[in-house]
């Protein structure tokens, strides 16, 4: 089965700071629901921002359809639109016909043509989950079920299941799709080391660009650098070849 989307070997941090995701892999087909797992600030919402294409990755290769559905984790409401005019407008621009029967579906009960910052949170997330629907490759629907009630949740489980797109989301309710994988995204801090170097200096740029490095600080004129499982050896092995000397090592 030829994938939908595919995130190869996605490497992610934001500008300077520490790797949030490194070496991800992910292949999902059409028709299929993957749901991410992990802790909080594990990189979940930061994988399906970069599978929707919302935010680039700072290593490897996505490879997507060109109709992505995107539920983000906070949906923006200051648009100052109104559900109908915002989704009229999202349409126009993507060029889809408007899906509104599905506020009907999922039980929307705000007014349409007020402004969406009016919408309670549930109503608001109806009208997020509406404009993200149309996609036929690709939905990415981070926490999707957030402010749903029961009813509406449930209908939401069984669009998700029928919605023949490659599907992937985050759901911290533990909601069960039929045929849903699971992907546990590990902490990169999680099972690693810390270890504290002397005589850093100048190599410290070096030393927190070193692959498995997730956060490295600089202390006097030492470092305190976090490391990933599996990684220290590499690390220890490098630092030490660059003139550092190694204080501690600690996991
Ligand atoms: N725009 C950003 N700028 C800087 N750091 C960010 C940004 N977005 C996320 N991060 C950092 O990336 C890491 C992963 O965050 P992310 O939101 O992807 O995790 P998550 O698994 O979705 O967490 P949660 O379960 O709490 O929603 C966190 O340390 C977070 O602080």
């Amino acid at each position: 089965m030829t994938p939908v989307v595919r995130l190869d070997r996605i490497g992610k941090r934001y500008g300077r700071g520490p790797w949030v995701l490194r070496d991800f892999t992910l292949d999902v087909g059409p028709g299929e629901v993957v749901a991410l797992r992990g802790g909080n600030g594990s990189g979940k919402s930061t994988a399906l921002r970069v599978a929707a294409g919302v935010t680039a990755p700072s290593s490897g290769r996505v490879e997507r359809g060109p109709s992505v559905g995107y539920v983000p984790e906070r949906f923006p409401t200051g648009v100052g639109l109104s559900a109908h005019d915002y989704l009229r407008h999202l349409a126009a621009v993507r060029g889809v016909p408007v899906r509104r029967e599905l506020l009907d579906d999922l039980g929307f009960v705000g007014d349409p043509d007020a402004p969406l910052a009016t919408l309670s949170k549930g109503n608001a997330q109806k009208v997020a989950l509406v404009q993200a629907l149309h996609a036929t490759d690709l939905l990415v629907l981070d926490e999707p079920w957030s402010g749903l009630d029961a009813a509406a949740g449930a209908v939401l489980v069984e669009l998700v299941a029928a919605s023949g797109a490659a599907v992937v989301l985050t759901d911290h309710h533990g909601h069960d799709v039929p045929g849903m994988r699971e992907v546990v995204l590990g902490s990169v801090r999680a099972g690693g080391v810390v270890i504290e170097l002397d005589r850093v200096g100048e190599s410290f740029p070096l030393i927190s660009g070193l692959e498995g490095v997730s956060e490295a600080r600089a202390v006097g004129g030492g470092a305190r650098v976090e490391v990933r499982s599996g990684y220290s050896d590499g690390v220890l092995a490098e630092a030490l070849r660059l003139g550092c000397s190694v204080r501690s090592v600690r996991s």
